[in-house]
């Protein structure tokens, strides 16, 4: 595959509500010699924006970049008016990253200290994290969850603790990784409830169409550059249409030449 396909739309003019700042200039990123990311360029403000693509397409090496854990090999992001890799403290401020599998998230025994590191992480001291986390378990509903053990808790409910942890941050941005990927139905039902609360902006990386339901944009990466990148409605029919013909071939075949 990999082939050009219709002429990307890397500018939506008219956001239909405004986010958080996103600019991409042309970034590319090589790793052991592969071009991972290639020319990519996108701006947006949108507050509702799915990533979808293929395996291997560039999703997670993009929310990578996104929020500042690997550097561009050439190229400028620009998040929230900072560089999220040159700035630390600006990205801990702006930006919550919140990954498929929650057991790469969680570090701490119990879910209160849990939820304390990031806050502990921007500054605030043992007892001020500490309270904070508790008014955001308390948000939620969850104030008996503080001493229980994470290595206890279900993968949904690990989860909600790596979602409460983040947003216990209040980042600008939240950039989500396959977040509920091997989830039940209800479990996605009421991580989404909580996630349609959060009033900054979300970038939702999935395989699944129908999680990202209701978002305003879509932007569909292919091989590390931009397909497209527009409304939900435009580009999901497109990107379907793409992938129901790939699955009639056998690319996957290409993999063991
Ligand atoms: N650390 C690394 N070393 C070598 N190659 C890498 C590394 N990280 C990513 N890649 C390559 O970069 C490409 C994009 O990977 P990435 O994980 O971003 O894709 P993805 O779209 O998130 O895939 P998936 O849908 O399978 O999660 C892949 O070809 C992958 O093999």
């Amino acid at each position: 595959m990999n082939k050009p396909l219709e002429k990307p739309i890397t500018q939506v003019t008219k956001p239909i509500t405004q986010g958080c700042s996103i600019h991409l200039d042309e970034v590319c990123l090589e790793i052991e010699g592969k071009q991972v990311v290639n020319k990519l360029s996108l701006s947006t403000t949108i507050k509702r924006l799915g990533v979808i693509g293929r395996n291997g397409s560039g999703k997670s090496t993009l929310s990578r970049l996104l929020s500042g854990l690997i550097e561009t090999s050439s190229g400028h992001i620009e998040v929230a008016g900072i560089n999220p890799f040159k700035d630390r403290k600006g990205a801990l401020r702006e930006i919550g990253l919140l990954f498929q599998n929650p057991e790469h998230q969680i570090i701490f025994p119990t879910v209160i200290e849990e939820i304390a590191f990031g806050l502990r992480q921007q500054g605030q001291n043992k007892k001020t994290a500490e309270q904070n986390a508790l008014q955001v378990l308390a948000s939620f509903g969850k104030e008996h969850w503080q001493n229980v053990h994470t290595s206890a808790l279900s993968q949904g409910q690990k989860h909600l603790v790596c979602l409460m942890a983040v947003m216990a941050m209040k980042p600008n941005l939240i950039i989500l990784d396959e977040p509920f990927a091997g989830l039940d139905i209800p479990t996605k039902k009421q991580l989404r409830r909580y996630l349609d609360k959060f009033s900054g902006s979300l970038i939702h990386i999935s395989h699944d169409p129908e999680d990202l339901n209701g978002y305003e944009q879509l932007l569909w990466l292919e091989g590390g550059e931009v397909a497209a990148l527009g409304r939900y409605e435009e580009v999901l029919p497109r990107y379907l249409n793409e992938m129901d013909t790939l699955g009639d071939s056998d690319d996957i075949s290409d993999l063991a030449s």
